[in-house]
């Protein structure tokens, strides 16, 4: 064996080790993307807790969850509708939810947190978090724009913690950021990595900058096409379109906030721009404000830049 090959069969060896230990998995949030990471963590073999403080919340993720997974056994098992129930009825098995996340993370391996993007209440959740979870448990947050640094350090497991970045809707995009601070050890950014191809995902590496990579892209060009609208150099229905036949882009950039969700979008660049105020791409949107004000958040308020059926 070759010094390299006994290298990458160590190295890999280890953090199959450490993935393979990766069988229960909490997920706190159950709203758009807490809900679609649960579904494919219990799809793909493993015993899933979703938690949110809302119970409302975890009955609507449910509701989600139960139509999304018909979608995938479809196509999965296409004419074979016996594989197709068992494998919905066994992911949903293993399925567990709660309203109680220091109650649920007693026996976790990993915890992914996709609650609201507010550093505060992240903080909050995670230092009573570490309390309660085992040592060996890894902690990750799926933040579209905060810090994982900032986030982890109210917790005593920063070697322990990193960002497990999800796109949406999880069930269909392949892409997992794998973010690591300095302070993550080899062993859990490994073992994430591993993690996230069992998820079926393809994972790349990325530092704990603004937006990671998708996001530092995506999110100036959605701002940059609310401005072109509010300039009133296009129309949104014309903005779309051209982005979709001119680009490529399977959504335009109002279908697409409106799929993200406004609140989402506007707590992203508020962040942003307290953060970095000198940097136009950054800037807050008054019409984006406007609408989320009254309760316009897209898709799931069914209404945003476009209105949908309830
Ligand atoms: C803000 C952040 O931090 C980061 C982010 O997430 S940014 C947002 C990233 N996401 C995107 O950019 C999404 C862009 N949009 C798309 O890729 C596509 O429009 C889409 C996948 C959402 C829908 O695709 P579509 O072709 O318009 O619709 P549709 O035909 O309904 O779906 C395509 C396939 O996906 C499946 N699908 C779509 N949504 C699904 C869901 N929620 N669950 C399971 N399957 C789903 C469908 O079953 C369908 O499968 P087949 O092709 O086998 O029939
Ligand atoms: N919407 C998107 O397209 C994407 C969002 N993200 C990130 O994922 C996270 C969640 O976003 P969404 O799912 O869109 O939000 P969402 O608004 O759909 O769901 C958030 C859920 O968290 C719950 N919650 C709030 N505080 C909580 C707490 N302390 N404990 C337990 N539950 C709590 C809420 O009740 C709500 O159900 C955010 O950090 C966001 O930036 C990441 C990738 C894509």
């Amino acid at each position: 064996m070759s010094f390299f090959t006994a290298l990458t069969t160590r190295t890999f060896s280890s953090s199959a080790r450490m993935a393979a230990a990766i069988k229960n998995v909490t997920v706190i949030g159950s709203g758009l993307m807490g809900a679609g990471i649960a579904q494919v963590a219990a799809q793909t073999g493993h015993t899933v807790t979703m938690v949110d403080i809302d119970k409302a919340a975890v009955d609507k993720a449910e509701k989600r969850i139960a139509a999304s997974i018909q979608r995938v056994a479809k196509k999965k098992f296409s004419g074979d509708e016996g594989e197709a129930t068992k494998f919905i009825s066994e992911a949903i098995g293993r399925l567990n939810t709660s309203t109680d996340a220091v109650a649920s993370v007693g026996s976790a391996d990993l915890v992914v947190e996709a609650i609201v993007e507010n550093i505060g209440v992240k903080q909050k959740l995670f230092k009573e978090l570490d309390q309660a979870a085992p040592e060996h448990t890894i902690f990750a947050s799926n933040t579209s724009s905060l810090p994982i640094g900032k986030i982890a350090e109210v917790t005593d497991r920063k070697d322990r913690f990193g960002g497990l970045h999800f796109f949406n809707p999880v069930p269909v995009m392949k892409l997992l950021e794998v973010v690591r601070i300095p302070e993550t050890s080899q062993d859990t950014y490994e073992a994430m990595c591993v993690w996230g191809k069992n998820m079926g995902k393809v994972t790349v590496e990325c530092k704990d900058t603004p937006g990671f990579i998708v996001n530092r892209l995506l999110v100036p060009y959605m701002f940059e096409s609310v401005r072109m609208l509010e300039r009133g150099d296009a129309s949104a229905r014309d903005i779309d379109v051209a982005m979709k036949l001119g680009a490529g882009y399977p959504m335009g950039p109002f279908e697409l906030m409106d799929y993200v969700g406004l609140d989402t979008g506007k707590f992203i660049i508020d962040g942003w721009a307290k953060e970095y105020p000198e940097n136009p791409l950054y800037q807050p949107s008054e019409l984006l404000n406007k609408m989320v004000a009254e309760g316009k958040l897209g898709v799931k308020s069914g209404e945003g830049f476009y209105t949908y059926k309830k």
